[in-house]
């Protein structure tokens, strides 16, 4: 199992997400700079969160160009997982590998706390280890996390079951209530049609240990450790 984290100037989750990896998939990723254009043949690559070029323009949008993110989409293009958190999330939707977009919270606010998922779908890779409807908790720590998709895509993708996770309360209830930054259809992760790819604005890598708060990070490793091994 070959896994790889792709580092931007200004990612600051790519070494939590590493350990993560580490730690529970057995297996230490190569970190791969942004202007690297020769990547070797992987099973995972994560996009990891931050602020990739101070976020200028709009997160995600310069370094959706970046020379190591064509490489990226190449390996994505095979069926190579591609985990995207946060800033990652950002990056994916701006590079097309995903879609819809991610704009500033409804609040205009930085949102730093911990909240409740409910998982979508524990039909792929990436959540095999959860439970449909199953909540969890993940700590968000973002400005622009309000997931957008016009009318006719975000039809397409509730269709197609390509939500993964969505803000809910703690009983798993989903209103605009539990809505913290506005997302539509309260999306928190959203899967690519093969389910290949998923991006995420809460940060599993971030609740891998109970010394952090809690474990509800670790299915996500484990899950696509089963999937890849
Ligand atoms: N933690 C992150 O990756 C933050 C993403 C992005 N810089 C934002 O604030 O929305």
């Amino acid at each position: 199992m070959k896994a790889a984290v792709i580092v931007f100037p200004g990612s600051n989750c790519d070494r939590d997400v590493a350990v993560a990896v580490d730690r529970i998939m057995g297996t230490k990723p190569i970190m791969l700079w942004h202007r690297e254009t020769e990547v070797p043949d992987l099973d995972l690559i994560v996009v990891p969160g931050g602020f990739s070029y101070g976020d200028y323009l709009r997160s995600g949008a310069m370094a959706a160009h970046s020379p190591v993110m064509r490489e990226v989409k190449a390996q994505a293009e095979k069926g190579v997982r591609v985990l995207g958190i946060c800033n990652g999330f950002q990056i994916l939707t701006e590079a097309g590998l995903l879609p819809g977009a991610l704009m500033r919270n409804r609040g205009l606010k930085f949102i730093c706390k911990d909240v409740h998922l409910k998982v979508e779908s524990a039909g792929s890779d990436f959540t095999r280890g959860y439970r449909d409807g199953e909540v969890v908790r993940y700590p968000v720590a973002h400005h622009d996390g309000n997931y957008f998709a016009d009318d006719e895509t975000l039809a397409r993708v509730e269709g197609q079951g390509q939500v993964a996770f969505r803000y809910a309360h703690p009983d798993g209830r989903v209103d605009d209530a539990a809505n913290i930054n506005g997302s539509r259809n309260n999306i928190a992760g959203l899967f690519n049609e093969r389910r290949t790819v998923l991006g995420l604005m809460p940060h599993p890598e971030r609740l891998i240990d109970d010394h952090l708060g809690g474990t509800d990070g670790v299915p996500m490793f484990k899950s696509l450790l089963e999937a890849l091994s």
